[in-house]
């Protein structure tokens, strides 16, 4: 197979505030094969703040390979490049998706989200989520209290903490989730915090769902392993390859809750078939994240290759 690949970046609008400060740019690759049978594109979306390699990790990789592969090679991307599994095995031909799941749309940050929530709702989304940790506690579970009033009684709202959270304030805000009836609260602690997640998630009807502790598919197995079973979020674009995902799912019921990273069409594509294919269950899937972007939001892939230049 010819092997080309061009570098995107494109800004967030308005920028994602999460506990870990302000994300304005997203940075990928777009990787193109093909041969007589035809085209495919794949996207390499990598987020090295969840441990996956960084996109300068990912560019070498790219440019270190021939401008001819093959299947063999693409087997061969090591564990320690899952965003380059995950972009190269998705454009391979594949039988493409089933249904396209519900989705979760992610809320304005702070109190705009009592407002923007109103927007979404008219766009069809039922489930929602919002960040916390990012302001002081005592704001945020205010604003949880009016988004709770506000919200139609057959809204769903979930809480992602990214692993900003101290215990106490971990207890209190699955206190306030289950009062508010909150879906789940996603890695309210640190990854190195296992454990006390463990305990948490038995003392509160909330479920705690694990993200950035369950970032790549050996993580996922390693937690599974030590006996997690409340919600595993799955972000299909940094957890590798496809192929050994779909295995792990099909061997192991697990609550799972298929999320984007902020990726192109292209990405969105794959994972969201893989998200038909291996969701069990009714959650909602958290790729309602598009109206984050004014920039190449084209669904046509050849039209979004040709904007972008070689590096
Ligand atoms: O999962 C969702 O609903 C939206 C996507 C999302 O929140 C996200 C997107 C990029 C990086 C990290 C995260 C996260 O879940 O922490
Ligand atoms: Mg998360």
């Amino acid at each position: 197979m010819r092997f080309e690949f061009r570098p995107y970046s494109r800004a967030f609008n308005p920028p994602l505030l999460t506990c870990h400060g302000v994300w304005r740019i997203r940075r990928g690759i777009i990787v193109r094969l093909s041969d007589e049978s035809g085209v495919g594109f794949g996207e390499i979306a990598p987020l090295d703040w969840f441990g996956s390699e960084r996109v300068e990790d990912a560019i070498a990789f790219c440019q270190s390979l021939p401008s001819q592969i093959d299947r063999s090679l693409i087997r061969a991307i090591p564990a320690d490049l899952p965003a380059c599994q995950f972009g190269f095995e998705s454009a391979l031909p594949s039988v493409s998706r089933l249904e396209t799941p519900r989705m979760s749309a992610l809320l304005p940050p702070g109190e705009r989200a009592c407002q923007g929530w109103e927007t979404l709702w008219q766009q069809g989304y039922r489930t929602f989520k919002w960040k916390i940790g990012v302001n002081a506690i005592g704001d945020e579970l205010k604003t949880l209290k009016q988004l709770a009033e506000w919200l139609p009684n057959n809204a769903k709202l979930r809480l992602d903490a990214n692993a900003g959270l101290t215990v106490e304030q971990a207890h209190q805000w699955l206190e306030a989730g289950d009062t508010y009836n909150i879906e789940f609260i996603e890695q309210p602690l640190p990854v190195d915090q296992f454990e006390t997640m463990v305990a948490l998630s038995q003392q509160y009807a909330t479920t705690i769902a694990l993200d950035e502790s369950v970032a790549t598919l050996r993580q996922l197995q390693t937690c599974y392993d030590h006996g997690w079973r409340g919600i595993f979020v799955i972000k299909p674009a940094i957890a590798g390859s496809p192929a050994r995902l779909r295995q792990f799912c099909q061997q192991h019921s697990i609550d799972a809750v298929f999320s984007s990273v902020f990726e192109t069409a292209i990405a969105r594509e794959a994972g969201l078939n893989l998200a038909a294919e291996l969701s069990c269950g009714d959650r909602a899937v958290g790729y309602g994240t598009t109206h984050w972007f004014t920039d190449l939001v084209t669904e046509n892939f050849e039209e979004l290759w040709q904007r972008l230049s070689p590096c």
